[in-house]
Protein backbone atom coordinates (compact mmCIF):
# COMPACT_ATOMS: atom_id res chain seq x y z
CA UNK A 1 0.00 0.00 0.00
CA UNK A 2 2.77 2.09 0.72
CA UNK A 3 4.34 4.39 -2.08
CA UNK A 4 7.24 7.09 -1.71
CA UNK A 5 6.27 8.90 -4.60
CA UNK A 6 2.41 8.59 -3.92
CA UNK A 7 0.52 11.35 -3.38
CA UNK A 8 -2.23 9.72 -1.74
CA UNK A 9 -4.77 11.48 0.52
CA UNK A 10 -4.38 11.80 4.30
CA UNK A 11 -6.54 11.95 6.95
CA UNK A 12 -6.27 14.46 9.57
CA UNK A 13 -7.84 13.12 13.02
CA UNK A 14 -7.60 16.36 15.73
CA UNK A 15 -7.17 19.24 12.75
CA UNK A 16 -6.00 21.22 15.26
CA UNK A 17 -3.12 23.84 15.53
CA UNK A 18 -0.52 21.01 15.41
CA UNK A 19 -3.03 18.86 12.85
CA UNK A 20 -2.91 21.58 9.92
CA UNK A 21 0.70 22.73 10.86
CA UNK A 22 1.89 19.04 9.52
CA UNK A 23 -1.37 18.70 7.18
CA UNK A 24 -0.16 22.35 5.27
CA UNK A 25 3.33 20.37 4.80
CA UNK A 26 1.52 17.45 3.25
CA UNK A 27 -0.79 19.75 1.39
CA UNK A 28 2.51 21.58 -0.02
CA UNK A 29 3.37 18.14 -0.92
CA UNK A 30 0.52 18.38 -2.94
CA UNK A 31 -1.36 15.44 -0.64
CA UNK A 32 -5.32 15.89 -0.42
CA UNK A 33 -6.37 16.42 3.00
CA UNK A 34 -9.46 14.88 4.54
CA UNK A 35 -10.46 16.32 7.96
CA UNK A 36 -11.93 14.16 10.09
CA UNK A 37 -14.47 14.96 12.92
CA UNK A 38 -14.18 18.10 15.00
CA UNK A 39 -16.02 21.88 14.11
CA UNK A 40 -16.41 21.42 10.29
CA UNK A 41 -14.59 24.15 7.74
CA UNK A 42 -13.76 23.70 3.94
CA UNK A 43 -10.27 25.65 3.48
CA UNK A 44 -7.43 25.53 5.53
CA UNK A 45 -5.55 28.67 6.28
CA UNK A 46 -2.08 28.57 7.75
CA UNK A 47 0.42 31.22 8.16
CA UNK A 48 4.05 29.65 7.87
CA UNK A 49 7.14 31.84 7.80
CA UNK A 50 5.39 34.85 7.53
CA UNK A 51 3.47 33.38 4.64
CA UNK A 52 -0.11 32.44 4.54
CA UNK A 53 -1.39 29.56 2.07
CA UNK A 54 -4.69 28.13 2.13
CA UNK A 55 -6.01 24.59 0.41
CA UNK A 56 -9.58 23.46 0.12
CA UNK A 57 -10.01 20.31 2.69
CA UNK A 58 -12.31 17.54 2.25
CA UNK A 59 -14.29 17.21 6.19
CA UNK A 60 -16.00 13.91 7.02
CA UNK A 61 -17.80 12.93 9.83
CA UNK A 62 -17.88 9.04 8.77
CA UNK A 63 -15.43 7.61 10.35
CA UNK A 64 -15.66 4.44 7.26
CA UNK A 65 -14.27 7.20 5.21
CA UNK A 66 -10.96 6.78 6.63
CA UNK A 67 -10.81 3.32 5.44
CA UNK A 68 -8.25 3.31 2.23
CA UNK A 69 -5.94 6.06 3.61
CA UNK A 70 -2.19 4.79 3.93
CA UNK A 71 -1.66 8.23 5.79
CA UNK A 72 -3.34 9.14 9.14
CA UNK A 73 -2.41 12.59 11.32
CA UNK A 74 -3.62 11.71 14.51
CA UNK A 75 -3.45 15.26 16.24
CA UNK A 76 -6.17 15.40 19.39
CA UNK A 77 -4.83 16.00 22.71
CA UNK A 78 -3.61 12.65 24.63
CA UNK A 79 -6.71 13.02 26.76
CA UNK A 80 -9.15 13.40 23.66
CA UNK A 81 -7.73 10.08 22.10
CA UNK A 82 -10.65 7.78 23.27
CA UNK A 83 -13.23 10.10 22.30
CA UNK A 84 -11.72 9.68 18.50
CA UNK A 85 -11.29 5.95 19.35
CA UNK A 86 -13.93 5.45 16.01
CA UNK A 87 -12.04 6.52 13.90
CA UNK A 88 -8.95 5.25 14.66
CA UNK A 89 -10.56 1.50 14.88
CA UNK A 90 -12.16 2.32 11.19
CA UNK A 91 -8.08 2.98 9.91
CA UNK A 92 -6.64 -0.41 8.25
CA UNK A 93 -3.80 -2.61 9.43
CA UNK A 94 -0.52 -3.00 8.25
CA UNK A 95 0.80 -0.90 5.25
CA UNK A 96 -0.76 2.33 7.03
CA UNK A 97 1.40 4.89 8.88
CA UNK A 98 -0.68 6.95 11.86
CA UNK A 99 1.90 9.45 13.00
CA UNK A 100 0.84 10.26 16.38
CA UNK A 101 1.48 14.54 16.70
CA UNK A 102 1.69 14.19 20.50
CA UNK A 103 3.35 15.53 23.53
CA UNK A 104 4.55 13.03 26.17
CA UNK A 105 6.54 9.93 25.82
CA UNK A 106 3.43 7.30 25.67
CA UNK A 107 2.17 7.63 21.97
CA UNK A 108 2.41 4.04 21.29
CA UNK A 109 0.88 2.55 24.52
CA UNK A 110 -2.18 5.33 24.31
CA UNK A 111 -3.02 4.84 20.17
CA UNK A 112 -1.92 1.30 19.42
CA UNK A 113 -4.78 -0.35 21.24
CA UNK A 114 -7.48 1.27 18.98
CA UNK A 115 -5.77 0.36 15.71
CA UNK A 116 -5.73 -2.77 13.64
CA UNK A 117 -2.31 -3.43 13.13
CA UNK A 118 -1.37 0.16 11.09
CA UNK A 119 2.31 0.91 11.94
CA UNK A 120 2.35 4.16 14.61
CA UNK A 121 4.84 6.68 14.39
CA UNK A 122 5.54 8.77 17.36
CA UNK A 123 6.17 11.99 17.09
CA UNK A 124 8.41 14.93 18.84
CA UNK A 125 7.34 17.99 17.97
CA UNK A 126 9.22 21.44 18.09
CA UNK A 127 6.81 23.86 16.34
CA UNK A 128 4.55 25.95 18.52
CA UNK A 129 1.30 26.43 16.88
CA UNK A 130 -2.14 28.68 17.76
CA UNK A 131 -5.14 28.33 16.37
CA UNK A 132 -7.41 31.42 15.71
CA UNK A 133 -10.84 29.86 14.31
CA UNK A 134 -11.43 26.27 13.02
CA UNK A 135 -9.43 25.76 9.94
CA UNK A 136 -6.94 29.10 10.74
CA UNK A 137 -3.53 28.65 12.31
CA UNK A 138 -0.38 30.24 12.95
CA UNK A 139 3.02 28.34 13.20
CA UNK A 140 5.94 29.21 14.61
CA UNK A 141 9.59 27.78 14.55
CA UNK A 142 10.67 28.08 18.69
CA UNK A 143 12.66 25.20 19.92
CA UNK A 144 15.11 22.72 17.87
CA UNK A 145 13.86 22.06 14.48
CA UNK A 146 10.51 20.94 13.20
CA UNK A 147 9.56 17.62 13.64
CA UNK A 148 11.72 14.30 14.75
CA UNK A 149 10.64 10.54 14.48
CA UNK A 150 11.93 7.25 15.09
CA UNK A 151 14.56 6.27 12.42
CA UNK A 152 12.41 3.01 11.12
CA UNK A 153 11.24 2.45 7.68
CA UNK A 154 7.60 3.07 8.09
CA UNK A 155 8.74 6.34 9.65
CA UNK A 156 11.25 7.14 6.83
CA UNK A 157 8.52 7.10 4.06
CA UNK A 158 6.39 9.36 6.16
CA UNK A 159 9.09 11.84 6.94
CA UNK A 160 10.43 11.69 3.15
CA UNK A 161 5.61 12.60 2.85
CA UNK A 162 6.35 15.45 4.88
CA UNK A 163 9.55 16.98 3.88
CA UNK A 164 8.75 17.09 0.77
CA UNK A 165 6.43 19.54 1.98
CA UNK A 166 9.31 21.95 3.20
CA UNK A 167 9.00 20.95 7.14
CA UNK A 168 12.00 19.47 8.35
CA UNK A 169 11.85 15.86 9.93
CA UNK A 170 14.49 14.13 12.10
CA UNK A 171 15.00 10.97 11.47
CA UNK A 172 16.10 9.92 14.97
CA UNK A 173 18.33 6.73 16.26
CA UNK A 174 17.25 7.23 19.83
CA UNK A 175 14.00 8.13 20.00
CA UNK A 176 13.53 7.65 24.09
CA UNK A 177 16.39 9.75 24.28
CA UNK A 178 14.59 12.68 22.51
CA UNK A 179 11.09 11.68 23.15
CA UNK A 180 12.24 11.98 27.21
CA UNK A 181 14.14 15.34 26.28
CA UNK A 182 11.08 17.19 24.80
CA UNK A 183 8.79 16.29 28.07
CA UNK A 184 11.43 18.05 29.65
CA UNK A 185 10.52 21.14 28.31
CA UNK A 186 6.64 20.09 28.35
CA UNK A 187 6.98 18.96 32.13
CA UNK A 188 8.00 22.83 32.64
CA UNK A 189 6.56 25.18 29.87
CA UNK A 190 3.34 23.92 29.88
CA UNK A 191 2.19 23.64 33.43
CA UNK A 192 4.16 26.91 34.40
CA UNK A 193 2.53 29.12 31.91
CA UNK A 194 -0.60 27.63 32.96
CA UNK A 195 -0.34 28.02 36.34
CA UNK A 196 1.37 31.65 35.66
CA UNK A 197 -1.64 32.51 33.09
CA UNK A 198 2.10 33.88 31.31
CA UNK A 199 3.40 33.16 28.00
CA UNK A 200 6.90 31.23 27.49
CA UNK A 201 8.71 33.90 28.34
CA UNK A 202 7.76 33.74 31.68
CA UNK A 203 10.86 31.16 32.11
CA UNK A 204 13.03 33.78 32.07
CA UNK A 205 12.09 35.17 35.63
CA UNK A 206 15.11 34.33 37.56
CA UNK A 207 12.84 32.38 40.20
CA UNK A 208 10.59 30.60 37.86
CA UNK A 209 13.67 29.53 35.68
CA UNK A 210 15.18 27.98 39.18
CA UNK A 211 11.41 25.95 39.44
CA UNK A 212 12.22 25.02 35.80
CA UNK A 213 15.34 23.24 36.59
CA UNK A 214 14.21 21.61 39.39
CA UNK A 215 11.16 20.09 37.65
CA UNK A 216 13.65 18.98 34.69
CA UNK A 217 16.47 17.72 37.19
CA UNK A 218 14.02 15.55 38.85
CA UNK A 219 12.35 14.14 36.05
CA UNK A 220 15.94 13.44 34.57
CA UNK A 221 16.55 10.41 37.08
CA UNK A 222 13.25 9.13 35.64
CA UNK A 223 14.00 9.46 32.39
CA UNK A 224 17.66 7.98 32.85
CA UNK A 225 15.96 4.86 34.32
CA UNK A 226 13.56 4.81 31.11
CA UNK A 227 16.90 4.12 28.81
CA UNK A 228 17.25 8.18 27.74
CA UNK A 229 20.49 9.13 27.80
CA UNK A 230 20.02 12.73 29.46
CA UNK A 231 22.05 14.39 32.36
CA UNK A 232 21.56 17.59 34.09
CA UNK A 233 23.37 18.99 31.66
CA UNK A 234 20.62 18.48 28.91
CA UNK A 235 17.98 20.01 31.26
CA UNK A 236 20.18 23.18 31.67
CA UNK A 237 20.68 23.58 27.82
CA UNK A 238 16.98 23.10 27.57
CA UNK A 239 15.86 25.90 29.84
CA UNK A 240 18.11 28.07 27.92
CA UNK A 241 16.42 26.95 24.74
CA UNK A 242 12.81 28.10 26.12
CA UNK A 243 14.26 31.08 27.22
CA UNK A 244 14.65 32.07 23.99
CA UNK A 245 11.27 31.59 22.71
CA UNK A 246 10.20 34.59 21.19
CA UNK A 247 7.99 36.71 23.05
CA UNK A 248 4.40 35.65 21.36
CA UNK A 249 4.45 32.15 21.58
CA UNK A 250 1.84 30.84 23.99
CA UNK A 251 2.55 27.00 25.17
CA UNK A 252 -0.76 24.57 23.81
CA UNK A 253 -1.67 24.33 27.80
CA UNK A 254 -1.64 27.93 28.14
CA UNK A 255 -3.72 28.19 25.15
CA UNK A 256 -6.24 25.46 26.62
CA UNK A 257 -7.01 27.75 29.39
CA UNK A 258 -7.37 30.68 27.68
CA UNK A 259 -10.19 29.21 25.53
CA UNK A 260 -11.76 26.91 29.02
CA UNK A 261 -10.67 23.77 27.37
CA UNK A 262 -9.59 20.67 29.60
CA UNK A 263 -5.42 20.30 30.34
CA UNK A 264 -3.35 17.60 28.83
CA UNK A 265 -1.40 17.72 32.31
CA UNK A 266 -1.59 13.62 32.90
CA UNK A 267 -0.05 13.10 29.31
CA UNK A 268 3.01 15.31 30.53
CA UNK A 269 3.60 15.47 34.27
CA UNK A 270 1.49 11.93 34.39
CA UNK A 271 4.17 10.15 32.50
CA UNK A 272 6.57 11.41 34.60
CA UNK A 273 5.42 9.81 38.23
CA UNK A 274 4.16 6.64 36.16
CA UNK A 275 7.54 6.03 35.03
CA UNK A 276 8.77 7.41 38.57
CA UNK A 277 6.77 4.80 40.12
CA UNK A 278 7.93 1.79 38.17
CA UNK A 279 11.04 2.91 39.34
CA UNK A 280 10.93 3.40 42.50
CA UNK A 281 11.99 6.65 42.24
CA UNK A 282 10.31 9.62 44.91
CA UNK A 283 9.43 12.72 42.38
CA UNK A 284 8.20 15.23 45.01
CA UNK A 285 8.36 18.09 42.71
CA UNK A 286 6.55 16.49 40.03
CA UNK A 287 3.52 15.16 42.21
CA UNK A 288 3.08 19.14 43.62
CA UNK A 289 2.94 20.49 40.09
CA UNK A 290 0.80 17.73 39.37
CA UNK A 291 -1.64 18.44 42.30
CA UNK A 292 -1.53 22.27 41.11
CA UNK A 293 -2.16 22.06 37.78
CA UNK A 294 -4.82 19.25 38.39
CA UNK A 295 -6.27 22.38 39.99
CA UNK A 296 -5.90 25.14 37.21
CA UNK A 297 -9.36 26.43 36.43
CA UNK A 298 -10.23 27.85 32.54
CA UNK A 299 -10.30 32.07 32.49
CA UNK A 300 -14.42 32.65 32.55
CA UNK A 301 -13.90 36.19 32.83
CA UNK A 302 -10.99 36.76 30.06
CA UNK A 303 -7.61 37.10 30.48
CA UNK A 304 -6.61 38.23 34.27
CA UNK A 305 -3.56 40.71 32.77
CA UNK A 306 -2.07 42.00 29.64
CA UNK A 307 0.68 39.69 29.25
CA UNK A 308 -1.72 36.32 29.38
CA UNK A 309 -4.04 37.89 26.75
CA UNK A 310 -4.63 36.11 24.29
CA UNK A 311 -3.41 37.56 20.41
CA UNK A 312 -6.22 40.05 18.86
CA UNK A 313 -6.95 38.57 16.08
N1 LIG B 1 -0.01 23.83 19.94
C1 LIG B 1 1.31 23.69 20.08
O1 LIG B 1 2.07 24.67 19.97
C2 LIG B 1 1.92 22.36 20.36
C3 LIG B 1 1.14 21.25 20.61
N2 LIG B 1 1.75 20.02 20.78
C4 LIG B 1 0.95 18.82 21.04
O2 LIG B 1 0.18 18.52 19.87
C5 LIG B 1 -1.02 17.83 20.26
C6 LIG B 1 -2.21 18.59 19.65
O3 LIG B 1 -2.26 19.86 20.27
P1 LIG B 1 -2.89 21.16 19.58
O4 LIG B 1 -2.77 21.07 18.13
O5 LIG B 1 -2.32 22.31 20.30
O6 LIG B 1 -4.42 20.98 20.02
P2 LIG B 1 -5.71 21.77 19.46
O7 LIG B 1 -6.62 21.88 20.62
O8 LIG B 1 -5.31 22.99 18.72
O9 LIG B 1 -6.30 20.76 18.40
C7 LIG B 1 -6.98 19.59 18.76
C8 LIG B 1 -7.93 19.28 17.63
O10 LIG B 1 -8.57 18.05 17.92
C9 LIG B 1 -9.93 18.18 17.55
N3 LIG B 1 -10.74 17.24 18.30
C10 LIG B 1 -10.86 17.12 19.63
N4 LIG B 1 -11.72 16.14 19.94
C11 LIG B 1 -12.17 15.66 18.76
C12 LIG B 1 -13.11 14.65 18.39
N5 LIG B 1 -13.75 13.92 19.32
N6 LIG B 1 -13.32 14.42 17.08
C13 LIG B 1 -12.67 15.14 16.14
N7 LIG B 1 -11.79 16.11 16.41
C14 LIG B 1 -11.54 16.36 17.71
C15 LIG B 1 -10.29 19.61 17.90
O11 LIG B 1 -11.42 19.98 17.13
P3 LIG B 1 -12.48 21.07 17.63
O12 LIG B 1 -11.74 22.34 17.86
O13 LIG B 1 -13.46 21.10 16.54
O14 LIG B 1 -13.00 20.53 18.91
C16 LIG B 1 -9.03 20.34 17.43
O15 LIG B 1 -9.13 20.66 16.08
C17 LIG B 1 -1.05 17.85 21.79
O16 LIG B 1 -0.58 16.62 22.29
C18 LIG B 1 -0.08 18.97 22.16
O17 LIG B 1 0.55 18.78 23.40
C19 LIG B 1 3.10 19.85 20.64
C20 LIG B 1 3.90 20.94 20.38
C21 LIG B 1 3.40 22.27 20.29
C1 LIG C 1 7.61 23.32 23.09
C2 LIG C 1 6.24 23.89 23.36
C3 LIG C 1 6.27 24.54 24.71
C4 LIG C 1 6.04 24.87 22.24
O1 LIG C 1 4.93 25.61 22.34
C5 LIG C 1 5.18 22.83 23.33
O2 LIG C 1 5.45 21.69 23.05
C6 LIG C 1 3.75 23.12 23.69
O3 LIG C 1 3.35 24.29 23.67
O4 LIG C 1 3.03 22.16 23.99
Amino acid sequence: MQQEASRGPVAVIGAGAIGLSIASALARAGHPITVCGGRPFDQMVVTDRGATSSWPVRHTVNPDDVAGYDTVVLAVKAHQTDAVGDWLRAVDGPGVDVLVAQNGVEQRERVAPYLAGAHVVPTVVYLNAERSEPGRVTVRRVVHGDLAVPDDPGSRILAARIEAGGMHVELDADFTTTLWNKLLMNITANPLTALTRRRTAVLRDEGVGQVALQIMIEAVAVARAEGARLTDEDALADLKALRKVPDGAPTSMLQDCWAGRPLEYDALTGAVLRAAERHGIDAPINRLIYSLVAAVRPDHEGPVSQDSAPPRT
